[in-house]
């Protein structure tokens, strides 16, 4: 069998490709070349990136066979989330893989700005010795402002502690305990500004933070004060930056992030009093390496089927050892149900009862949902788009736990409403050290029966000689029949058999046996391995 194409579309630390290991075939292409990208992602199972490949709804689709888009790196700016959702792509990054590297650039360009160190090493090496005009000014007792004391925010803020500066911060969903444990004032945006001889800024780029530092901004700011932006461009306005410096508004920038990426002839790069980095927040050994293990390792995961940790659109968490075995089984119950319903539903209760109930379950919701649409969608159906999928046709999901369970350690059970009113349900369990997946109910029939491949679920009235009416029809076709249960409310009723067989019912087979034994209910029920 061919091994599943990893694309690598951005160049990232060797260490990616030795933690992805040798069961895939990895293909490289340059992100930014985009025909090339669109046509390399036609056969690729994942694709790596960074900041440069933009993975839109049109790069997406092109990703026929695409199961997770990794960004070796934190921002997702480039990645159009909601069209992977959709399309059940798996989107993973590597949330903290850089943050310390980035802390340290906005440190590093907090350093440049007070001491002149680029410009010294500029003039110096035209011939020059100018030390009066490169005189700094001391971090000791000034106060930096943080503009979002997250995860980078609180690593500056923590580095920044030891110079012995004044530090302040401006982040709402921050609470001042929190600000206080990192010895941090929390202030509004207003008094950051006005106070700050620095201000460093770490927030996403959002609606609401694109432009957060305009001329309005400025011209409430100390006329020394320095700002740094390691966080995303456009932040700060570019023409309310260039007008602020070129008029000494404010004293020295630094940027390593801009609106667009690479700025072309930006009237910024023509300034005295601007530091700017390629975007290199990111861009130290360890950084990279940490950020590639840690999406090759995503990869394997999502492309074994397992639910990663570090995925953006899958609401499945971290999943116990104990609730990783009713994974599988609930996938097949999934399908089971869909093969009993027969008809639209409206809602759906995922019930988990006993021990495991005590534990974070939600992936089992989702994998009931997979296997429900596995084979009713025409498109791939995965943990992502699985809970989308259910919302769209207006069904009602509900995850229900209890931690009582009467007959089994652990019950996971499906029970749907239709909307013609009728209700269908299937439980499982896993039986056994070697843990067999079973089914033990159907529509509220007791059965015990291992999960296979084919199953025939038949309702019938109960009576003499009907297993050897039907069984005669199954041998005469020559399925063999693997497993059997019969299950009956009361002697003379409605019974339900369940019978497991090892190869598909040929055409006529079922017809056959349904007016053999003039059965109300006879389906095939297969099970799509995942
Ligand atoms: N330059 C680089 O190479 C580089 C590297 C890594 C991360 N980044 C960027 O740095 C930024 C920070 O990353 P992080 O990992 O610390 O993110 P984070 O999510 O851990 O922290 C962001 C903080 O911003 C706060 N925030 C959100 N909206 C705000 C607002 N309107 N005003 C004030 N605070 C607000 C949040 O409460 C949060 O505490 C992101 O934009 C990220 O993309 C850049
Ligand atoms: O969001 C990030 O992780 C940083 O901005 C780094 O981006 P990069 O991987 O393109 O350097």
């Amino acid at each position: 069998m061919a091994k599943p194409v990893v694309l690598i579309a951005e160049e990232l630390s060797p260490a990616t490709v030795e933690a992805l290991g040798p069961d895939f075939d990895i293909r490289s292409v340059d992100g930014t070349d985009r025909p090339a990208l669109l046509a390399a992602l036609a056969e690729a199972s994942a694709v790596l990136i960074r900041s440069a490949t933009k993975m839109d709804e049109e790069a997406i689709a092109a990703g026929k066979q695409l199961k997770v888009i990794a960004r070796a790196g934190v921002g997702l700016d480039n990645v159009d989330i909601k069209a992977a959702t959709t399309a059940g792509v798996m989107v993973v990054n590597a949330p903290t893989s850089n943050v310390i590297s980035a802390a340290e650039l906005a440190v590093g360009h907090i350093l440049s700005l007070a001491r002149f160190i680029p410009e010294a090493n500029q003039s110096m090496k035209a011939g020059e010795w100018k030390r009066s005009k490169y005189t700094g000014i001391e971090l000791f007792e000034k106060t930096i402002g943080i503009v979002g004391l997250g995860r980078i925010g609180t690593l500056v803020a923590q580095r920044l502690a030891g110079f012995g500066a004044n530090l302040i911060a401006y982040d709402p969903y921050v609470t001042p305990t929190r600000a206080q444990q990192l010895g941090v004032q929390v202030v509004s945006l207003d008094e950051l500004i006005e106070q700050s001889d620095f201000i460093t800024i770490h927030i996403p780029k959002t609606p609401e933070t694109t432009g957060l530092f305009g001329a309005a901004e400025f011209a409430k700011a100390k006329p020394t004060l320095r700002i740094v932006n390691c966080s995303r461009g456009g932040i700060i306005d570019e023409e309310a930056l260039f007008e602020a410096l070129s008029t000494k508004r404010i004293a020295a920038a630094g940027l390593d992030v801009f609106v667009n990426e690479p700025p072309k002839d930006s009237p910024l790069s023509t300034l005295e009093n601007i530091v700017l980095t390629p975007h290199l927040g990111a861009s130290t050994d360890e950084a990279q390496e940490k950020a590639g293990v840690s999406v090759a390792k995503s990869v394997r995961l999502a492309l074994d089927g397992e639910l990663v940790p570090d995925a953006v659109n899958v609401a499945g968490g971290v999943i116990d050892e104990t609730v990783r075995p009713g994974i599988p089984l609930m996938e097949k119950l999934g399908q089971v149900f869909s093969g009993l319903a027969q008809g639209p539903v409206s809602s759906v209760d995922i019930e988990i009862r006993g021990e495991i109930a005590e534990l974070d379950v939600k992936v089992l919701k989702l994998a009931a949902l997979k296997g429900i649409f596995t084979n009713v969608v025409s498109e791939s159906v995965s943990y992502v788009n699985a809970p989308l999928l259910a919302e769209q046709r207006g069904i009602e999901v509900r995850l229900v736990t209890d931690a009582v369970s009467d007959e089994y350690r652990n019950l996971l059970t499906i029970r749907g409403g239709l909307t013609d009113g009728t209700q269908v349900s299937v439980s499982g369990t896993l039986t056994g050290t070697k843990q067999v997946e079973k089914i033990v109910e159907i529509n509220g029939y007791d059965v015990e029966l291992p999960i296979a491949k084919h199953h025939i679920v038949m309702v019938y009235t109960d009576r003499p000689g009907i297993v050897a009416v039907f069984g005669k029809e199954f041998g005469e076709a020559g399925i063999n029949i693997a497993g059997m249960q019969i299950s009956r409310r009361a002697a003379g009723g409605q019974a339900l058999s369940v019978l497991t067989i090892d190869s598909p019912a040929p055409d006529g087979l079922l017809e056959a046996v349904r007016s053999a034994i003039d059965a109300e209910v006879l389906q095939e029920i297969d099970i799509t391995e995942a």
